[in-house]
């Protein structure tokens, strides 16, 4: 029997934190006691984080099929695993937010009460770790030792689970140690159940800071510090307390005199997140000593400290991030972060037992595809579309130290974008932070094929949250603008569009690394040293003001990128006006009034 540190096989006994007797983790006992007499496992194993514990993970997993290893020499001490295949996804329709009020959950999340949520997931939770072990994980969301972070504990039957987590969070004793400093932490409640698509709920309890997810062992339906916590759970509490979780990436930006400002970014998916947070300056800025430093690809809490401005921390420990598309053109150092220790999750495997997947372009080809059968492009693809990569944050060559600092960093600028063919310009900035907030609100991107349905559908994901606010879609906006408070320091607010097309459909921009040319002038922004054009949608680069060097633009690329269609811009702002009512009564007027202001302006 598998278990390196049970505490008893005999769930009758408590089930108790290792020398936690008479601690303040008498909550967290009881409830694992309570769980246990639930769920009924055949053991429990109080997961400390450490070495030793996760190679006996892994030695069991292996074991079991669970996971496969790949090639020790080009990936040593990396695996892969094949989830279920209709399990391979967030499953937004099953995914609720159960509040006492079903306005509070607003028209943005499916809803049900308490009541029934708990008695809907306990039903299925009953006996369900018969013959399994139960794990329990507890873990903090940043660094141990910031004010800003929050714990949790999962417990789960999955040592899939256990495996993701000790990368994508601080897990262990280290957190079980703050928890009992503390005394709270959000309850989180996981089983794989049988991998039924019929019988696979992620239920959200923000007034109780708990989740319960069912009968899925996939991502953000499984590894609950992720979107349930970070996100659902911890917008809903950031909201109560004064501070912003959002889903935002955070990267560094270092000019040659040494200076690194801060800049946190919002885009919905398909639009190159962790590329951009990963972002490697075109040779002319590496050469002068720009550098870019990632301190989060997702996820970004953020708080005004004493001083007025925002401070950020990535809440995660590390990337899940997207393998098709990684590649050394796109992404060099999420390339070089997955080298070794790190679990791939329904990829494709070459001849030699290597991860592979679309977009990789590093010569070799796949003979494995996801589901485990011989390749055969006829079928599909050789990697899911979904497929991921978990490693530590710390493996990327880019990672910011600043990263691990417990005040946080300072954000200079906020940034929202999305893919749009037409209207957009490459680059505006808000004229204040009620326009910001206006920006963020309606925020649209097209539809691209990785996506489900049709391609080039424009959808408006609200600064990328729509799946993952934890309360009233309105009540958000209105947390948002309740920051414009004298003595604050906000940060401004810029969009950016990196997917004009000209009329033959080409992209106009270049994108990729030399989207720092972008990054550069918001800098000289926020420090008043760039100039502007102001128009009815904001502030728009001066042609002169980006520096262009190494590129050339043709002159449609040039009036599309830097231009602001006056027709275009008002049939936009209808719209725009339009789904401002899709929140319902407790939309804030100071953001409607935002929007018929820029819309008055653009009938002028
Ligand atoms: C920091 C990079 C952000 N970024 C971009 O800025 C970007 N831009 C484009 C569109 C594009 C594609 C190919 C080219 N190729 C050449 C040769 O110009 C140029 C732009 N694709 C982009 N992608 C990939 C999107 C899918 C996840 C992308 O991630």
């Amino acid at each position: 029997m598998f278990a390196v540190n049970a505490i008893s096989h005999d769930v009758s006994k408590p089930a108790v934190a290792p020398g936690s007797e008479g601690s303040k983790l008498a909550a967290l006992n009881a409830w694992v006691a309570e769980v246990a007499a639930l769920t009924q496992p055949d053991a429990i194993h109080w997961c400390d984080g450490s070495d030793a514990e996760n190679a006996s993970l892994i030695a069991r997993m292996q074991a079991d099929g669970t996971l496969i290893k790949l090639n020790e020499k080009t990936h040593p001490n990396s695996w892969l695993h094949r989830s279920h295949p209709d399990d391979v996804a967030r499953v937004e329709h099953l995914t609720f937010v159960c509040t006492r009020e079903q306005e509070d959950a607003g028209p943005n999340n499916h809803w049900m009460s308490p009541a029934d949520g708990h008695k809907q997931m306990d039903a299925l939770f009953a006996g369900c770790m018969k013959g399994r072990t139960m794990y329990v994980i507890p873990y903090c969301m940043g660094p141990i030792e910031s004010p800003l972070s929050r714990c949790g504990v999962e417990i789960t039957d999955s040592p899939y689970v256990v495996a993701n987590m000790r990368i994508m969070t601080r897990m262990g004793a280290p957190a079980l140690a703050r928890i009992e400093r503390e005394g709270k932490f959000v309850r989180g409640l996981h089983s794989i159940g049988e991998l039924d698509p019929e019988r696979r709920f992620i239920m959200h309890f923000p007034e109780e800071l708990t989740i319960k997810s069912y009968g899925s062992g996939y991502g953000g339906n499984a590894l609950l510090g992720k979107k349930c916590h970070a996100l659902r759970i911890a917008s809903h509490q950031a909201r109560n307390e004064g501070w912003l979780a959002e889903h935002m990436l955070i990267l560094g930006l270092e000019n040659p005199q040494g200076e690194t400002h801060y800049v946190a970014a919002a885009f919905p998916s398909a639009c190159g997140k962790t590329n951009l947070a990963m972002l490697i300056p075109p040779e002319g800025y590496r050469a002068q000593g720009w550098k870019v430093w990632t301190v989060g690809d997702d996820i970004c809490w953020m708080r005004p400290g004493a001083d007025g401005r925002l401070y950020a921390i990535n809440p995660e420990a590390g990337f899940f991030g997207v393998a098709p598309g990684t590649s050394d053109k796109s992404n060099p150092n999420a390339l070089a972060s997955i080298q070794h220790d790190t679990i791939f999750t329904n990829v494709g495997v070459t001849a030699d037992n290597q991860p592979w997947w679309e977009g990789l372009d590093n010569g070799h080809s796949p003979v494995t595809d996801w589901r485990g059968n011989a390749y055969d492009a006829v079928k599909g693809p050789a990697a899911h579309p979904n497929s991921r990569f978990t490693v530590s944050a710390r493996q990327c060559p880019s990672y910011s130290e600043q990263a691990e600092n417990p005040a946080g960093v300072p954000i200079s600028a906020i940034v929202f974008g999305g893919r749009r063919a037409s209207l957009v310009p490459l680059v505006f900035e808000a004229r204040d932070w009620k326009h910001g907030v206006l920006v963020g609100a309606a925020m649209g991107s097209e539809t691209t094929a990785a996506a489900t349905g049709a391609v080039g559908v424009m959808r408006r994901d609200p600064m990328a949250m729509k799946p993952f606010c934890g309360y009233n879609f309105a009540d958000y906006f209105s947390h948002w603008l309740s920051f414009d408070q004298n003595g604050a320091k906000l940060p401004k607010i810029f969009h950016v569009n990196w997917f004009r097309k000209g009329d033959d459909g080409k992209f106009l921009w270049p994108g990729f690394g030399d989207n720092l040319r972008v990054l550069e002038w918001m800098i000289q922004r926020v420090k008043g040293e760039a100039g502007s054009v102001e128009t009815p949608i904001g502030h728009l680069p001066n042609q002169g003001d980006l520096n262009l060097d190494g590129i050339t633009l043709s002159e449609e690329a040039q009036a599309k990128l830097f231009g602001f269609d006056h027709a275009g811009w008002q049939t936009e702002f209808a719209s725009i006006g339009e789904y401002l009512e899709e929140y319902g009564p407790r939309m804030p007027q100071a953001l409607k009034d935002e929007q018929q202001r820029i819309a008055r302006s653009l009938e002028g």
